[in-house]
Formats: structure tokens, sequence, C-alpha cells
């Protein structure tokens, strides 16, 4: 069984273009979770851009799903963490700059920072993940820091699967199943969108949980245009 959290980061970067709270993000967090989605994923990123520090105290009131708050840990994002206890921390090695996240973490350049923020968490009680690309020595790294779970960066995957090439699932299975006998759990995000998701959850027999924010709130957007220009159709009569 793989859960889907959804990410709704771009809930807030919608709210945020015009200040005021439409969208609503905690309405939206509730509403996806009434419609079947069975976790909430945010990643505040330090210029808040879209999910605000407060966003993320603000969201346990409505979550009744897994919580999961991904980022860079920094001092202000690791208390914010420990202030919030999500159901998991996903810890992404993201620059400050950076458009969206585009690498997982070197687990084995920084092993000894991730096996104390991973033990920091984990006393609290948080589940931990780390972010990381499907390769062999990175997952072996992963391993040693404790962690209990990777979320492999699937943005390799959606570019190659867009392109018509299904051989980029390769490094996934591969990835996936040393993750399996290093008893981790395995999550996985970025570009995952209704095309490609099937095909990788075919292949990665394992997967604990998907988290989908750019695309499924694009699709979401497509799919419901229609409706919603006939509505201000009928009210234009
Ligand atoms: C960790 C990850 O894969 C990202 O997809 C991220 O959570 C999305 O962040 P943005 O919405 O800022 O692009
Ligand atoms: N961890 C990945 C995530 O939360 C969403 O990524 P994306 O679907 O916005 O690319």
């Amino acid at each position: 069984m793989t859960k889907l959290s959804v990410n709704i980061n771009k809930i807030a970067t919608l709210r945020n273009s015009r200040g005021g709270n439409v969208p609503d993000l905690l309405k939206t967090a509730k509403d996806i979770q009434d419609f079947g989605g069975e976790g909430i994923t945010i990643h505040p990123r330090p210029d808040e851009r879209h999910i605000r520090y407060q966003d993320a105290r603000d969201l346990p009131a409505v979550v009744y799903t897994e919580f999961n708050i991904e980022g860079n840990p920094i001092k202000s994002f690791i208390d914010l963490v420990l202030e919030v206890k999500p159901t998991q921390v996903t810890l992404v090695p993201d620059a400050e700059d950076a458009i969206t996240s585009n690498a997982g973490w070197d687990t084995i350049k920084h092993r000894d920072f991730l096996i104390d923020v991973i033990a920091e968490f984990k006393a609290s009680g948080i589940r931990t993940s780390i972010f990381v690309d499907p390769v062999a020595k990175m997952v072996e790294g992963a391993a040693k820091t404790g962690t209990d779970r990777i979320e492999l960066y699937t943005e390799a995957y959606a570019s190659a699967f867009a392109k018509g090439d299904k051989s980029g699932i390769n490094p996934y299975i591969e990835a996936a199943k040393m993750a399996s006998e290093a008893k981790l759990g395995i999550n996985a995000g970025h570009d995952l969108n209704l095309k490609n998701t099937a095909y990788f959850k075919q292949n990665i027999p394992n997967l604990l949980e998907v988290s989908i924010g750019h695309a499924l709130i694009a699709e979401s957007l497509y799919l419901g245009l229609e409706n919603v220009v006939q509505m201000y159709l009928q009210r234009l009569k």
C-alpha cells in the first residue's frame, strides 16, 4: 500500500500572490484529506515564498492523516519541526536560492551531521526520511545515518519518462532493492504526475509513500477549469 501525501506548497504560492487568505490553505488541507488524501506535505523554505513557518504551526489543527514537513535542516527549520512534531520530517539539502529541490544528500560527506540531526528528531518521536538520488553509495550512506526512510528523488525518472524513455526506472529499482535490504522504508517524490506515477509504483513494490504537489495542483486546475468556466457562464445569463 502506497500512501499519497499531497504537497500543498503551490496552494500557498497562490495565496501569497495576492495577500489575504484565498485559497485557504487550512481548508484545502482538510478537503484533500476528506477527498482521500492520506497525508499532507509542506516544504517551508527560508524565504517563506510559499509555506510560512506559521502555516506549519497552524496545520496540525486540521491534519488528521500523516503530516510530513520537508526542508533543509538549518537551525530555524530544526526548531520548527521539534515544536510542531509532525509525523515525519524529510531532510532535503536544498540551497536557499534554489527554485525547487534539485539534488539528494551526499550521505557520505554529510554523514556525521545527518546522524546528529536524525537522532534529535527521532528522540522527539518524529519519523525521519532523507532525500537521496537513486545511487548505490548514497543509499548505503543513508542506511548508516539511522534514518527510518529515504525519499527517492524522482526528477530524473520523470524527465526520462516524459521523453518516452522507461529505462529511467532502472536505477530506482536497484536503489529500492538496496534500501529494502538495509531495512530502510522507501518514499519517493518530485515531478511525479498522473502519467508517470503508476509505472513508478508498479516497479517499486515496497513504496510506502509518494509526495506529489506541483503536477497535482496543475492537474487539478486543468481538470476543474471546464466546470468553473461553465459555472461563471451560468451566473452571467
Ligand atoms: C523535496 C522535493 O522534492 C520538492 O519537490 C519540494 O518539496 C517541492 O518544493 P517546491 O514546491 O518549493 O518546488
Ligand atoms: N517530496 C516531493 C514533494 O513533496 C512534491 O514534489 P513536486 O510534486 O512538487 O515536484
